[in-house]
């Protein structure tokens, strides 16, 4: 029998492959003579005088190299906004590196120059926008009256908040010129397609990188909520309250919402999400011979905690006569860790290891854990593979897993029992994947 550890990668692997972000780029758009198709939308470039192409993101740079595969020459001129070593040789589209996840003076560069680009943009123009994870930090502009330290003091203050990414962003939308919507305020009338690489549970496109080219549900007072539900009033600078209040009163533009006619023109695409890598998780899993069920697409909460449920879950599935065997548990999502030690770690190894402590004196399953961007935490694993095994493994290197598990220092764990999963970066972000496989 295969070793069920590297059955387990090669599934995760697949799924990876799957979810690259110029893979995704290629399967939504063609051209085809002098037409351009892409998904829903067919449109005769000669009808366009430029096509634009804009992007920020931390998969922006693939993007943009497929884009330049896909389209070449016909670019009149593009610019995107990468993290810091993300950056991939471009000949048509300009790429700024910067910060991410708290913005820096060169993000503002970066969408200056799309701006620059979005303002000369006229009706006779095709915009297109590829957007990713970290686009909200990536996309950065300073409101009236702030500072770029404000608004990093802003950021770190929210990202330490435990306000969740939707809120976050509430605030981020409420804070700018280009976010919620607004990139389209700026392009319009331009024709624009918009295309998207989700790494938010769910898919909500106005959530994603900020949705700055998708109506925005939310409001200065929205914002101005979510600083008081997690007490920052009077944390965050003078100059942030004083924006969101005169925002509030109406001295700022709201955010465009749905029905705007500035949103005719535009088509919104997911191209690549935690739902993908699942569907191609499960197709190589039956390939293999695996009767697969899907878990949950949705799975969030503390990482620990949802390691037992689904080790629990698993426990029942071995038992279980009704379940084909061999078979496989496929989950997608976004756990979290309330840091209470010093170690060194990130969600999924943290998973793998508080699943390995269950999986103790349970032979028959293996489980992975794993990020699909290539870094779990700020280490250079992405995850880790765990069986019953691991923990005697531990035992008899006199390590005790219950301590790691407690320091949250998982990375350090699997670095001496074994079972990192080391991808390096993908350049791809879509959450992240479980894969659990029994066998009686
Ligand atoms: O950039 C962001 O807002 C987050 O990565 C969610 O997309």
């Amino acid at each position: 029998m295969q070793d069920q550890r590297q059955v387990a990668e090669t599934i995760f692997k697949y799924a990876l492959k799957a979810v690259e972000p110029a893979q995704l780029i290629k399967r939504a758009i063609r051209i085809d003579r002098h037409r351009l198709h892409c998904l829903d939308d067919i449109v005769e470039l000669q009808d366009f005088n430029n096509i634009y192409v804009i992007g920020a993101g931390k998969a922006s740079a693939p993007m943009a190299a497929a884009m330049e595969e896909i389209i070449a020459a016909k670019i009149s001129r593009g610019a995107i906004t990468t993290k810091y070593g993300h950056a991939t040789p471009l000949q048509y589209i300009v790429t700024t590196e910067a910060g991410h996840p708290v913005p820096d003076a060169n993000g503002l560069k970066g969408t200056e120059t799309i701006k620059s680009i979005l303002e000369s943009a006229t009706e006779n123009d095709l915009v297109i926008i590829l957007l990713s994870g970290g686009g909200s930090a990536l996309l950065a502009d300073i409101p009236l009256g702030c500072t770029l330290s404000d608004i990093q003091q802003c950021n770190e203050l929210l990202l330490q908040s435990g306000a969740d990414i939707v809120e976050i962003n509430t605030v981020r939308k409420h804070l700018s010129t280009v976010k919620g919507g607004q990139l389209t305020r700026i392009a319009y009338p331009a024709k624009m397609i918009t295309l998207i690489l989700s790494d938010v549970l769910g898919d909500p496109l106005d959530t994603i990188a900020s949705g700055p080219t998708v109506p925005d549900p939310t409001t200065f007072a929205d914002a101005w909520e979510v600083l008081e539900k997690y007490k920052l009033l009077n944390k965050v600078p003078d100059s942030v309250l004083i924006y969101l209040t005169e925002g509030k009163a109406g001295t700022y533009q709201e955010t465009p919402k749905a029905g705007d006619r500035i949103f005719e023109r535009v088509s919104n695409y997911i191209i690549g999400s935690n739902h993908l890598a699942l569907a191609f998780a499960r197709e190589k899993a039956e390939e293999l011979g695996y009767t697969v069920e899907i878990y949950s697409e949705q799975l969030k909460g503390e990482a620990k905690e949802v390691a037992k449920t689904i080790v629990s879950y698993a426990k029942e599935a071995y038992k279980d006569k009704s379940k084909p065997k061999p078979y496989c548990i496929l989950a997608g999502g976004e756990t979290t860790v309330t840091i209470l030690g010093n170690g060194l770690g990130g969600r999924n190894q943290e998973l793998a290891l508080a699943a390995a402590i269950e999986l103790e004196h349970q032979a028959g399953i293996t489980l992975l854990s794993a990020g699909t961007d290539g870094t779990d935490g700020p280490t250079d694993a992405t995850g880790a593979v765990v069986d019953s095994t691991t923990l005697f493994q531990a035992i008899e290197l006199g390590i005790d897993g219950n301590v790691y598990l407690k320091n949250n220092n998982s990375y350090h764990f699997f670095r001496q029992v074994g079972g990192h999963l080391i991808t390096g970066p993908t350049q791809t972000n879509v959450m992240d994947l479980i894969i659990v496989l029994i066998h009686t």
